[in-house]
């Protein structure tokens, strides 16, 4: 549905490379968690597939046709939410919507513009200025705005940003809603849980790299040897008490827990370590890895 082969940027300004020769290919249906830290080259990618900003080489095939020499036709099958807020702040919600579908030359719109506000909790928005919505509802407008024409893939950069968590989870409702009806999504997000919840597959991108490119369920399980530990023990801890402990890189948190990532085999070795050297244990907490721990596991390497 949409390839990358050897994607590269280089912004002429100052010859930064925001992207290093990425290949992705997404599948029809798949629902994709695009990840990385700010600055490492998530919105270039997207606006690249936007036809905002040219790649320096490589190639992009959006649903057979080459970005290259067919863009107009990739449009038909992109919606794309940007990042930043660009909407003419004079119009109301339904006319920036209606004058988006003419682009199309759709001009029967309203029943889907309708259901789409209903859908994105704007309806009674219809009728306001863009510049009367508040920064949670001009994303969502922006949203509404890339879904017009009814994409077969939709791209959405940070859409939560500022959103508040009620209507984040109305937002989340929508997104599941449209990738059961089909629609391929690729989602970046600096909110985790929000890629944990919805996604199927996650990619992680890395001072232009990519570093992950995996099923989200294969990626945790790969992790899933690891655990978080907390202990809590009687009493005040220091580094130098706890040196027997030190192979498994401790930290101390409250005082008066300790803090460990550690595969699962070695927690009984740790307990008995603990009871050795005569340290009460008050409390014990385990967690299997979430998204977030193997991400943050994924961008140090
Ligand atoms: N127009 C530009 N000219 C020069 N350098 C740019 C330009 N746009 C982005 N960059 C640089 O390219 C790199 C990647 O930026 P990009 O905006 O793609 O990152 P990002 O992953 O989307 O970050 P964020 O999470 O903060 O949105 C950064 O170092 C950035 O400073």
């Amino acid at each position: 549905m949409l390839k990358l082969e050897d994607v590269s940027k280089i912004y002429s300004r100052d010859q930064k490379q925001a992207l290093k020769n990425i290949n992705l290919e997404i599948k029809e249906g798949e629902f994709t968690a695009l990840l990385g830290q700010n600055g490492a080259g998530k919105t270039t990618l997207i606006n690249i597939l936007a036809g905002n900003v040219k790649k320096s080489s490589g190639k992009v095939t959006i649903a057979g046709y080459d970005l290259d020499t067919n863009e107009l036709d990739t449009k038909w099958i992109l919606g794309i939410v940007p990042q930043e807020v660009a909407i003419d702040f004079t119009f109301s919600v339904e006319d920036i919507l209606i004058q988006q579908s003419g682009y199309f030359g759709i001009t029967d719109n309203k029943e889907y513009i309708d259901w789409l506000l209903e859908s994105l909790a704007l309806k009674d928005k219809k009728k306001s200025l863009a510049r009367e919505l508040s920064g949670g509802m001009k994303r969502r407008l922006l949203i509404a705005k890339a879904l017009v024409h009814k994409p077969k893939i939709l791209v959405l950069d940070e859409p939560t940003a500022g959103v508040d968590i009620g209507l984040r989870h109305t937002l989340y409702e929508f997104l599941e809603q449209l990738h059961k009806a089909g629609t391929t999504i690729i989602l970046t997000t600096h909110y985790l849980e929000e890629a944990e919840r919805l996604c199927e597959r996650v990619v992680v991108i890395n001072n232009g790299m990519l570093v992950a490119d995996e099923p989200k369920d294969k990626l945790l399980k790969d992790f899933s040897q690891e655990i978080n530990v907390e202990i809590k023990l009687d009493g005040k801890i220091e580094q130098e008490n706890i040196g027997f402990l030190q192979a498994f890189n401790p930290t101390i948190k409250d005082l008066d827990t300790i803090v460990l990532l550690i595969d699962k085999a070695e927690l009984t070795n740790i307990l008995q370590l603990l009871i050795e050297n005569d340290m009460k244990i008050l409390d014990l907490n385990v967690e299997r890895q979430k998204l977030e721990d193997v991400y943050l596991q994924l961008i140090k390497q």
